[in-house]
């Protein structure tokens, strides 16, 4: 299978677009962002917004950002997570706007490999952090954190996919079914889910003890979007729909149609403690399938 890996610009931010056969990969050096990821002529497997600005220091909408070393609103963290940096504080942590730079890129057995460094943060001295994106029949990511001070480090993070998807009123999430929520949206109540995920309204959930495998059923597009996480047993699921729509930065007033966001993560009791010396790897594999 034919790669080729090239540097491009996208606005103003330094990007590389990786062919393989007819996959194409878009990734921004800024936070190590996946911003576009298609095969052939098919709809988009990620979504990017119509309105992303491609600026630096300003996450782009859309893509698949990196959210660490806290997920989130931080006072919404575990105590061990807040411990850790002053308030106030940005949402969702402090790589997405960072200059990453590309370590490697390879090809290995038709493989298209990316390496990531994020640059050492004074926040946090002693901890590393690095991303790999794989590209071969699917999409590969695993975000590791390394910590090489002597003190225990907490943290919550996420790889905040923003998957496309043909018209969010059709479609439902698989592997959910009877796992523990929070309801973020009524007061954060712990809540059980029964039957696969269907979308009526805003939706801002957390869930907790997930299996390793999730399914996108996407009816209008006749495909699914099969999620293999790893390191990993919780994920948000987050559709902004009308009202919220309206308040957020880079998104058309009707853009809460055409994406749903499920965000593979480490939060709340499924944090991330790091021993000093310790690695955690957060996998997470994005494959296209057609319908079954
Ligand atoms: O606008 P951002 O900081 O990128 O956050 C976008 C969204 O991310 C997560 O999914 C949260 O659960 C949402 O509450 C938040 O609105």
């Amino acid at each position: 299978m034919p790669v080729s890996i090239q540097p491009v610009m996208k606005g103003r931010l330094a990007c590389w677009q990786v062919r393989r056969g007819d996959s194409l990969l878009l990734v921004a050096e800024q936070g190590a962002q996946v911003l576009e990821y298609r095969q052939g002529d098919a709809a988009p497997v990620i979504w990017l917004s119509e309105q992303a600005a491609f600026d630096s220091g300003q996450p782009v909408r859309g893509g698949i950002p990196v959210c660490w070393p806290w997920f989130g609103d931080l006072a919404r963290n575990p105590e061990a997570v807040q411990a850790l940096h002053p308030l106030p504080a940005p949402a969702h942590g402090l790589v997405r706007g960072l200059p990453w730079t590309l370590e490697r890129q390879a090809e290995e057995q038709g493989t298209a490999v990316l390496d990531f460094n994020c640059p050492p943060l004074a926040q946090c001295p002693g901890l590393q952090l690095r991303l790999q994106i794989r590209l071969d029949d699917a999409l590969h990511l695993r975000l590791t954190s390394h910590n090489l001070g002597d003190a225990t480090v907490t943290l919550s993070q996420a790889l905040h996919s923003y998957l496309a998807v043909g018209d969010i009123h059709r479609v439902s999430v698989q592997g959910l079914d009877d796992t523990p929520y929070i309801e973020t949206l009524e007061d954060w109540q712990p809540r059980r889910q029964s039957g696969e995920l269907r979308f009526d309204g805003e939706t801002d959930r957390i869930y907790l003890d997930l299996p390793q495998r999730l399914a996108l059923i996407d009816p209008a597009w006749q495909r699914r979007i099969e999620l293999h996480a790893s390191g990993s047993r919780s994920a948000v699921l987050w559709n902004p729909w009308i009202d919220k729509s309206r308040r957020l930065s880079q998104f058309a007033e009707d853009a809460w149609q055409r994406m749903l966001c499920i965000e593979t993560a480490n939060v709340l009791d499924d944090v991330v403690r790091l021993a000093p010396g310790a690695t955690h790897t957060l996998g997470l594999s994005i494959a296209l399938k057609p319908s079954p």
